[in-house]
């Protein structure tokens, strides 16, 4: 700073010409402790101070005399560019400031100085605390014996922290496997040190406060640089990228060029180079056009619409082409052009292999679609009656929820066929279904045929363990057919299957969590089984979620002629024979039939008509088995002929001898005690060839 900045211009000033008095007045009224005095010019020639006053006094001058007498002649002053630093060492409260001609121009005085010191130094504080405070670094200072004295709000939000929470506390107190100790101690400065505050990536630079040779201090600053890690750490990634792309493309068989939005090719694989016998290098640069016969990738970059399969002219190959604009912000900024194949030829072929693929897609499709169909879909339970139509719906309605369904119904009724359907039309179908017939596995089998079992859980257990039908059926069905025989014991375990969602394998202790969808069904009443205490109460209500009983055969007999349709086509399909369908008698008789097997009973009827009818014969009653010809309604119908009754029943008893016999005529003849020639004869009536 120069004097020039604090001075009080245009001071008040005295001549010498002026009485002692005078002077004495002007110095009181303003409480100067000094006054300059200066000529008509207002040249600096003198001052006068406190002391000359005094020294007046003491010597008796009289106070009319003139200043001239008693002023000081010598006096102390400084041009305008003076440091104010100066005028605090010439030890003078008031110093008088002089221009070139040494004419008076301002007076400066040290409290002056101290004024304008205070004001700075305030406004220096002010800016250095908004500095701390608003700097993007963490800043911590503490004091000598490592407390905290200050500590900005960036390093308060690295340690996570509030201000009162940490001052006056020692730094490796509040954050973890920081220490200012070394600092301290030895007054050097730790620079760079990479540390992990509060899961930051944080750089901290440490360095001591000196005053007077003295350690009094020390400084840390943070710099937070997670997020530029990350930054590098994309960047690596990209870079990666960008190596990985350079190398596919390189290294695929398609030939590659790009081209900048002037056209120019900025880049070309060298499968593309190859093709068409230059160098990269050489190309580089150069207009596409130039290099490329018949290209439209210029044109591309007008249009900015993409090109694929196009064929072109390069040499004496037909190619076929692709070309792409690249765009940014809808602007076409280059393209890429691509040989999608190199000789029209290649699409042919392909185009050929494709449509043999297809279409043997296509058939394994159709394949796979019988098949599922046939098996296990609502669409082949043919609902012509009432109830049938009753029980599909709830069938339907529990397929699309997750809840357990129990199965009711008599033997034969097509309760497995509802499992499989509801299990086809639940969110499940892709996942597995799985059988299991509860009847049908021995006691000790049983758990571990459900839940598996870890290796070395019994004897003969197999290396490795096995897995049970629960976890085969994870994501799907598990299907527990006559549920009614399941024992008690297992009863049980299914139950925390259901309720816990975890099964144990035989042997281990380590639960598995399974995500199982459960179908029972039984042909049993499970309400009875429980009233006798055979069935798990708690199971029963598990199981119960949602019903459906399939209706028997008799209750559904508008159902029996579709049904017969559906299993005559697929018997006859089985056993490779050709039955055109059922005679209008055979339906009435099947139809008069009570049914107690249900559909099994008639599905066993049916196949075996199928293989006592000849090949392109109806079904007639001669080859429907004699119970049911034996029926009292069939007897009092109109067609009936006893006659037509007894052949049947005939024809019937000779196949069953003659499979009894393996086909063995003479044996068979024995059997039926009669000859083998009425035999023959028989065979010859009744067309029965082979057995
Ligand atoms: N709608 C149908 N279409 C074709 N076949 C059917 C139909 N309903 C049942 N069946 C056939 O009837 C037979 C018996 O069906 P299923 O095994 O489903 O009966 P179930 O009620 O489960 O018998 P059980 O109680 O004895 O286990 C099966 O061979 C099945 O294919």
């Amino acid at each position: 700073m120069k004097v020039r900045d604090l001075m009080t211009k245009n001071p008040i000033s005295i001549t010498k010409e002026m009485s002692i008095r005078q002077a004495t007045s002007i110095m009181l009224e303003n409480n100067f402790q000094s006054l300059p005095v200066v000529d008509d010019d207002n040249k600096l020639v003198g001052i006068v101070t406190e002391r000359e006053l005094f020294k007046a006094i003491k010597l008796n001058i009289d106070s009319d005399c003139q200043v001239d007498e008693i002023m000081r002649k010598r006096v102390l002053c400084v041009d305008g560019d003076t440091k104010t630093d100066k005028i605090f060492n010439m030890g003078i409260s008031r110093v008088p400031i002089v221009d070139k001609d040494e004419k008076l121009i301002g007076i400066i005085t040290v409290s002056d100085m101290l004024k304008a010191y205070y004001k700075k130094s305030s406004y220096v504080t002010e800016e250095l605390e908004a500095i701390l405070k608003h700097t993007h670094n963490g800043i911590l200072a503490v004091n000598k014996n490592g407390k905290i004295i200050s500590i900005n709000e960036s390093a308060l939000k690295i340690i996570n922290k509030s201000e009162s929470e940490v001052l006056e506390k020692k730094a490796e107190d509040i954050i973890h496997n920081f220490e200012l100790k070394k600092v301290l101690e030895t007054g050097e400065s730790q620079l760079g040190e990479k540390c992990l505050i509060n899961g930051l990536n944080v750089i901290v630079n440490k360095t001591p406060i000196i005053r007077n040779n003295q350690v009094v201090g020390a400084i840390a600053t943070f710099q937070d640089i997670t997020e530029l890690e990350n930054a590098i750490k994309e960047l690596s990634n990209e870079k990666n990228l960008t190596r990985t792309l350079k190398t596919i493309l390189e290294n695929v068989y398609d030939g590659i060029v790009v081209v900048d939005e002037e056209g120019k090719i900025i880049m070309m694989n060298d499968s593309y180079a190859e093709f068409l016998n230059v160098n990269v290098k050489d190309v580089i640069g150069k207009h596409v056009t130039e290099v490329i016969q018949n290209t439209r990738l210029h044109i591309i970059l007008e249009t900015g619409e993409a090109e694929i399969g196009d064929i072109q002219e390069i040499g004496e190959n037909k190619i076929v082409a692709m070309r792409i604009p690249i765009k940014e912000n809808d602007k076409v900024i280059g393209a890429i052009g691509k040989i999608m194949f190199r000789d029209i030829q290649e699409v042919k072929s392909l185009a050929k292999k494709l449509t043999v693929i297809q279409n043997e897609l296509d058939y394994y499709k159709d394949e796979l679609k019988r098949v599922r169909q046939v098996k296990y879909s609502f669409e082949n339970i043919p609902d012509n009656s009432y109830k049938m139509k009753e029980t599909k719906k709830i069938a339907k309605i529990a397929s699309k929820s997750n809840s357990t369904v129990l199965i009711t119904g008599e033997s034969g009724t097509g309760k497995e066929l509802f499992a499989h359907s509801i299990h086809n039309a639940s969110p499940r179908h892709l996942g597995p279904f799985i059988k299991m017939n509860c009847a049908a596995i021995p006691y000790e089998l049983l758990e571990s045929e459900l839940f598996g079992y870890s290796e070395g859980a019994f004897t003969g257990a197999k290396r490795g363990g096995k897995i049970g039908k629960f976890q085969l059926a994870h994501q799907g069905t598990i299907f527990l057919d006559e549920i009614g025989d399941m024992p008690l014991e297992m009863q049980a375990k299914i139950l925390r299957v259901l309720q816990e969602k975890e099964i144990e394998p035989v042997g281990s202790n380590t639960p598995i969590s399974v995500d199982v969808r459960i179908i029972a069904a039984t042909n049993r009443d499970l309400e009875t089984l429980v009233n006798e205490g055979k069935f798990r109460k708690d199971l029963y209500y598990r199981l119960n979620v949602i019903r459906v009983d399939v209706p028997s055969l008799r209750e559904r007999k508008e159902d029996l002629e579709e049904l017969v349709n559906v299993l005559l086509k697929k018997h006859s399909k089985d056993l490779g024979k050709y039955i055109p369908g059922v005679s209008k008698e055979s339906v009435d008789i099947l139809k008069r039939h009570d049914w107690p097997g249900n559909v099994r009973e008639l599905e066993n009827v049916l196949e075996r008509a199928i293989n006592v009818a000849d090949c392109g014969e109806v079904i007639k009653p001669m080859h429907l088995p004699v119970y049911l010809l034996k029926n009292k309604t069939s007897i009092t119908s109109s067609r009936f002929s006893l006659k037509q009754a007894i052949e049947n029943a005939e024809r019937e008893i000779i196949i069953h001898c003659l499979k009894h016999t393996n086909g063995n005529r003479v044996k068979a003849a024995k059997l039926l005690n009669i000859s083998r020639s009425t035999l023959y004869e028989k065979l010859d009536k009744y067309q029965i060839k082979d057995v």
